[in-house]
């Protein structure tokens, strides 16, 4: 063990912000006056003795000097590689500083005296380990400097178990701070000494780590960012060179969404939604389908008229004199559609927006038969209103997403007939026709009323969401019109949505009015004639109404009149006809041949339907109006025929029961009618109703069977000028029933003269045309025994009963 009393006085050379441990080397530039004198008062004590000059090396750390300071010796006085005077001094010893004292030269003099420096001998283990610790991390670290020398030196340093000199000679490092180097300088200890040294540079080694790690990934997130981009500008040179290659120009559809959506005049929400999309597709590859799905949705997002609204231009006078120049007749219906403009536009003059919240009367429906004009008076209101026009066909749709959409995860996805409507419109106000909106039907794929509830729903539809277009649509300012042929057939929900506008069909004389007017003038534009070039006078108008076409509307007389003047342009081509021509009754035949329904009553007697008993004429209304049908009775051969009824001509349950109701009647009310009933109770009957492949229900035709079955056992026949519509009770009572309008209508297109109604449909006598009314007589009765009165034939036209094979 050394002493440690060995006191020195040495001349002060101060380190300004610097230190320097025992076995470090430094150059000092003599230029500096502390050093220099420093260095001369050294040598000028060391003058005359043996050994080198010495002096005290003290950190002076922000103008203070530390306390302790290492013994240094004047190695060498010359030029440093600046060429400046230098000395080169090597640090010895800790010297721990004592008081001020003299001195040969301009130096600081101090006392000082030596730190006892010794470390245990042998080392203990622990020490060991430590030195074997801090010889691993130096090696590491300066290895990845290249600083093979230092290396060398520090393992050999650790392996000689010199601590004291291993802890020094972290002095070079350069990581270390100024304050670090003082602590290790103030540290005596060796093993404290190196047991910093090693945590100083453990510590910033493990910060040097994260930094790499966070080097190493901002190197790599710049470097995919440059491949990106380099290889995205590959793929837009290749992509124009293919665009070249194509002969297509620059520009031209061009592919940049993104400035596409920032040009278009697209509401907020819809700007970030498609923003976003723009972000995917720059990330998707060309090819990949995902890119081609978000190309189609933004196509679609831009052609949609986010903010394109026409201006309503009406008054409503103006709206209905629009409605009178385009439909003839439909006084009433004109009339309801102007008093749901004039509601309209009164509420929206008053700001009250759309008949909101009320249920019902948002959407008008027009219900009736095809042909009467249901489709156009649509597009007569959307002219009315100054407002584009689009029809959305809903016939057949059974799949919820035909309305509201695919989602866009579907192949082949497209939003849904709503949205692809307003597209077409260009507006977000336009008039939307959903056509046929009883024939929506629902299955497993949903269902489409419901769908179309939220369409109509005042409440609901400013913020329609369709699955593909995911953003909301406002539909709020959409006026949507419906049209159905069967009222039935209307889902109840959507109808209690709809404030219901009938069309019946038109009268003979409606008719006429127009053919002339309205069809006759469309048609020879379209035939290439000039107006007034070909006419059809009033005879030949009523014949095509009547007996070439029997029809609640006019869709079929619209057809006959357009096969007219084709038939009359080519004769006139051919030479064979001058022109103008008028076409009266008499040229019909000659032009299309002849007609297909002519009137029961103007057949051959023996041509008749009703030539023989057991044959009625009712009156029924389905899906195309009013319509005559003729109900057939027979009795099964006693011999094979099976008992009890059958029946045929695709009933439905309610029109199958009647049909018992009426075998009942007869079966316990025949005797007093004088009807020979024995038959009914050993053979079977059966009841068809031709047309077999139209499907029919309903208890109105309740006294016609019971007509036919009275005719087929009485043989008595039925009239062939009386037809007939009621429900019929157990006990003979004629219950009422609906479309008495249409049946009317019917009868009266079909040549029938006498019309047989129960009593309690008076009231609804009050809708049918006048001129219809002058031509029939109706008979409002309320038991079937007036029934069978009035329409059976008197008894002497009796024939045989015949009997079904
Ligand atoms: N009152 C009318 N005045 C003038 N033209 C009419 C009138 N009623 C119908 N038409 C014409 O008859 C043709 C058939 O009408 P439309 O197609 O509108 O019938 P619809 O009732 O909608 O039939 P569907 O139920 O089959 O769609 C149209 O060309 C229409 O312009």
């Amino acid at each position: 063990m050394a002493s440690t009393s060995t006191t020195l006085t040495l001349p002060v050379l101060p380190l300004d912000d610097e230190v320097v441990l025992p076995g470090m080397v430094v150059p000092l530039d003599l230029n500096d006056p502390d050093v220099r004198a420093a260095v001369e008062a050294a040598q000028a004590a060391a003058r005359g003795l043996t050994g080198k000059p010495r002096v005290l090396l003290v950190p002076r750390i922000d103008g203070t000097y530390a306390a302790t300071g290492v013994l240094g010796t004047v190695e060498q006085v010359g030029r440093l590689a600046d060429g400046d005077p230098g000395a080169l001094i090597k640090g010895r010893r800790r010297v721990q500083i004592g008081a001020g004292t003299t001195g040969p030269g301009a130096a600081l003099w101090v006392e000082g005296i030596e730190v006892d420096e010794t470390v245990p001998d042998p080392l203990p283990g622990a020490v060991t380990e430590l030195a074997k610790e801090y010889k691993a991390l130096a090696t590491s670290w300066l290895k990845k400097r290249g600083a093979w020398q230092v290396v060398d030196r520090v393992q050999q340093l650790a392996d000689s178990g010199e601590i004291s000199a291993l802890a020094d000679n972290s002095g070079y490092s350069p990581f270390l701070t100024t304050d670090q180097k003082v602590q290790l300088l103030e540290t005596a200890d060796p093993v404290e000494r190196l047991k910093l040294a090693a945590k100083l540079l453990s510590d910033h080694l493990a910060e040097q780590d994260v930094a790499e790690s966070i080097a190493k990934d901002v190197q790599e997130g710049v470097d995919k960012q440059q491949r990106e981009f380099l290889l995205r500008r590959q793929l837009e040179a290749v992509r124009k060179e293919l665009r070249e290659l194509n002969g297509e120009s620059e520009g031209e559809e061009s592919d940049d969404y993104r400035a596409r959506v920032e040009a278009a005049d697209l509401p907020e929400h819809v700007r970030e939604a498609a923003l976003k999309e723009v972000d995917k597709l720059e990330r998707s590859s060309e090819q990949s389908p995902e890119g081609s799905w978000i190309r189609t949705w933004l196509d679609t997002v831009l052609e949609l008229p986010w903010n394109e609204r026409t201006e309503d231009q009406y008054d409503i006078q103006g709206a209905k004199d629009v409605l009178d120049a385009e439909h003839a007749g439909l006084e009433d219906v004109k009339e309801r559609i102007t008093e749901y403009l004039a509601v309209r536009k009164r509420r929206a003059d008053r700001g009250l927006g759309v008949v909101g919240g009320r249920r019902g009367g948002a959407v008008l429906a027009l219900v009736g038969p095809p042909g009467v004009g249901k489709t156009s008076l649509g597009e007569s209101v959307a002219h009315a209103m100054g407002r584009k026009f689009v029809r959305v066909a809903l016939g057949g749709v059974r799949d919820e997403a035909e309305i509201r959409g695919h989602r866009r995860t579907y192949v082949g996805a497209l939003p849904g007939r709503i949205v692809r409507a307003v597209k077409e419109a260009g507006s977000m106000n336009p008039v939307v026709l959903l056509d046929e909106i009883d024939k929506v039907g629902s299955d497993f794929r949903g269902d489409p009323a419901a769908a179309l509830l939220e369409v109509l729903d005042p409440a609901q539809n400013h913020t329609f969401r369709d699955h593909y277009l995911e953003v909301e649509l406002d539909l709020s300012d959409v006026v949507f019109l419906a049209t159905a042929n069967v009222l039935e057939a209307i889902p109840e929900a959507l109808l209690d949505r709809m404030e219901l506008v009938r069309l019946d069909g038109y009268t003979e004389d409606e008719k006429v009015v127009i053919a002339r007017d309205h069809l006759l003038p469309r048609q020879l534009e379209r035939a290439g004639l000039e107006p007034g070039e070909v006419a059809l006078d009033e005879g030949a108008l009523r014949k095509l109404a009547g007996e070439y076409t029997r029809e609640a509307g006019v869709r079929n007389l619209e057809r006959s009149v357009a096969r007219l003047l084709r038939k009359v342009a080519a004769q006139s081509e051919l030479g064979e006809r001058e022109l103008p021509f008028t076409v009266t009754e008499g040229d019909l035949r000659g032009l299309i041949g002849r007609p297909h329904h002519v009137p029961e009553s103007a057949q051959d007697p023996a041509e008749r339907r009703t030539s023989v008993p057991g044959v009625a004429t009712g009156l029924a209304v389905t899906g195309a109006g009013g319509d005559v049908l003729y109900v057939e009775a027979s009795l099964a051969d006693p011999e094979t025929g099976a008992a009890g009824l059958t029946l045929t001509g695709q009933l439905g349950d309610v029109m199958k029961e009647s049909a018992q109701i009426a075998l009942s009647f007869l079966r316990s009310h025949g005797a007093e009618l004088e009807l020979p009933v024995g038959d009914l109770k050993d053979r079977g009957a059966h009841i068809h109703f031709p047309a077999g492949a139209v499907p029919k229900d309903g208890p109105s035709a309740g006294i016609t069977m019971t007509t036919a079955l009275a005719s087929l056992l009485s043989g008595r026949l039925v009239r062939t000028d009386v037809a007939m519509t009621g429900e019929v009770s157990l006990t003979g009572r004629v219950l009422p029933i609906g479309g008495v309008k249409q049946k009317l209508l019917a009868a009266h297109r079909a040549g029938i003269s006498t019309v047989i109604i129960p009593k309690r449909n008076e009231a609804d006598l009050d809708d049918v045309p006048a001129e219809v009314l002058d031509k029939l007589e109706v008979h409002p009765v309320t038991d079937v025994r007036q029934v069978l009165e009035l329409a059976l034939a008197p008894a002497e036209v009796q024939v045989e009963v015949p009997v079904a094979a």
